[in-house]
């Protein structure tokens, strides 16, 4: 007997969900413009024996104690919530039902700057955390790709919120690429779970 199949072809459940209007565009201007007034930094980043700057600004806010290393090579210490990024958590937890304990900002200035092929695996966060973003101003091209498969390329709008599930950051791996398009700022808020620290 023939097999029906209800798709033409195989599909993939991917494991985030996208929401584009999370934030209207009041609410997502708001937040452009208090993001605008956080400490951002440019760290150093070691990679195969040399120190070179991370390719983006970066922020961090979150409880007290809840250092946060990636790449082995940079540590970024929280800065006490703002009410504005801790109301954002409060509202982020309320549509998705995980935790946050962190947030990291990522500031692309230009297509130049990029977070290449990674996945959010450092211990700091416990096992198979779940990461929620928001993304903010131009939109740049995030792709997400299962291990050793294609990616599928999102277009990460002003007020949009994207969670990737637990068990994600195991399976795939995700990048935001330099363009040469000319793009003005983005800015992205990865918030995170955190095994650490103080409430
Ligand atoms: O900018 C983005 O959308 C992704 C940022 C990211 O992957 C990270 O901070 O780990
Ligand atoms: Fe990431």
């Amino acid at each position: 007997m023939k097999q029906m199949t209800l798709f033409d072809e195989p599909t993939t459940v991917l494991p985030l969900t996208y929401y584009p209007d999370f934030l209207n565009k009041e609410e997502a201007d708001n937040l452009y413009q208090h993001c605008q007034e956080l400490q951002w930094q440019q760290n150093q980043i070691r990679m195969v024996g040399k120190t070179m700057p991370v390719p983006r600004l970066e922020c961090i806010y979150g409880d007290e104690g809840c250092d946060y290393l990636y790449s082995k090579s940079v540590l970024l210490k929280p800065l006490p919530w703002t009410d504005a990024l801790a109301k954002l958590r409060d509202s982020i937890t309320a549509t998705t039902g995980y935790s946050f304990r962190i947030v990291i900002g990522n500031q692309y200035r230009s297509g130049q700057d990029s977070i290449g092929w990674h996945a959010d695996n450092e211990a700091s966060m416990g096992i198979a955390p779940a990461i929620a973003s928001i993304s903010l101003g131009s939109v740049r091209k995030f792709q997400l790709k299962a291990i050793g498969g294609k990616p599928t390329d999102f277009w990460l709008e002003h007020g949009s919120l994207l969670a990737m599930h637990p068990g994600c950051q195991s399976t795939h791996v995700h990048q935001v690429p330099k363009t040469n398009k000319v793009v003005s700022t983005r800015i992205n808020l990865t918030f995170r779970p955190h095994v650490g620290g103080r409430r």
